[in-house]
């Protein structure tokens, strides 16, 4: 069957996410109530990137941007390429500081890219978005929060990503410290050794089996459950701001862990009163996003394009 794409524009919504959460590396993420909003529409030629906010000026504005390349891999798989492609992205997320921009960005994509499908939800099911995200992200703990909302558990089998999305148990008030500077995933991975000791895989299981069950049913088990020995250590010395911060947190008894790849910090409750992290970071409360990204018709309204409506609660 031929493809048709739908007239009229679409857009989405995607949540910002924290992925490993401690222990749980490339397996675990939670969804945050921080947005990115995109729009797109199928054009007669050309591709047009328009962005405001985080990344104005700095984005390509062409083939190059990570929407459009997450587009284009999702048309590939729904059957034919759109003749131009005209975006508007209004970018709340901080990119490259481990709050999920990019996954964000690839989930945008291929949700959009579905939406301008006719018969779009029947070629591309919810498990091939998932499966197609995780494939350009190349882990799938990030793009499932985005995808699902909540707190995830992804794995990988040979067919591709999949996840489940579980409830939160109350009283979990995910505080985020950002700092100015960048750091990017690849980097990040690159500091990781090819092989870690028995020992600490095998901590680091128990860990995240407990973690999902302090995030479910017994946040008061947080502190010992948020314990990491597979990635933060070997990547504290190319964020040493965030190793200290996290140290910090944790001895105040916060569960505190580095957000994705860094550089940002995750707590999963508020610092004590008093506590002060020092004027390199901005501090965000950050509440669990329960809906994942979502879809609809129209261009971005006046709620979207609002640069804070989405976003921090401070
Ligand atoms: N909204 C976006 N639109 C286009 N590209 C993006 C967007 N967000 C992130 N990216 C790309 O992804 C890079 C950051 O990805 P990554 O290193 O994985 O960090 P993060 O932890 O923020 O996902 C950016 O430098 C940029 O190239
Ligand atoms: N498991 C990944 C998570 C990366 O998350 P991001 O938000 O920093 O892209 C890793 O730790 O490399």
């Amino acid at each position: 069957m031929p493809t048709i794409f739908a007239s009229g524009p679409v857009r989405v919504r995607v949540p910002a996410t924290s992925a490993n959460l401690g222990p749980g590396f490339d397996a675990l993420g939670l969804a945050l109530a921080l947005h990115d909003d995109v729009a797109a529409e199928v054009t007669p030629a050309g591709v047009r990137v328009a962005v405001t906010g985080e990344g104005a000026g700095d984005l390509p504005p062409d083939d190059r941007h990570l929407v459009v390349v997450a587009m284009r891999a999702a048309f590939d798989l729904l059957g034919a390429q759109p003749p131009g492609l005209a975006l508007e992205c209004v970018n709340r997320i901080p990119q490259a500081r481990g709050l999920g921009s990019s996954s964000a960005a690839i989930v945008a994509g291929v949700l959009l890219a579905r939406g301008l499908v006719s018969d779009g939800a029947q070629r591309l099911d919810d498990e091939a978005v998932l499966r197609l995200a995780a494939e350009i992200e190349g882990h799938p703990d990030n793009v499932a929060p985005c995808l699902l909302g909540g707190f995830t558990v992804a794995w990988t089998e040979p067919t591709g990503g999949r996840a489940v999305s579980l409830p939160v148990a109350a009283g979990i008030s995910p505080t985020v410290f950002v700092p100015a500077e960048r750091g990017l995933t690849a980097t990040a991975r690159a500091a990781l050794p090819a092989t870690v000791p028995h020992g600490d895989a095998a901590l680091n299981a128990g860990r995240s089996a407990l973690l999902v069950h302090a995030l479910t049913a017994a946040p008061e088990l947080l502190l010992p459950a948020t314990v990491d020995r597979l990635h933060q250590d070997y990547r504290a010395a190319g964020m040493p701001q965030t190793a200290a911060l996290v140290s910090e947190l944790r001895a105040a008894d916060v569960a505190a862990v580095v957000s994705g790849a860094g550089p940002t910090v995750l707590a999963f409750t508020a610092p004590p009163d008093g506590f002060d992290p020092g004027t390199e970071w901005e501090v965000w409360r950050l509440p669990v996003e329960v809906r994942g990204a979502t879809l609809a018709r129209g261009r971005l309204g006046h709620a979207e394009r609002d640069p804070v409506a989405a976003g921090r609660k401070s």
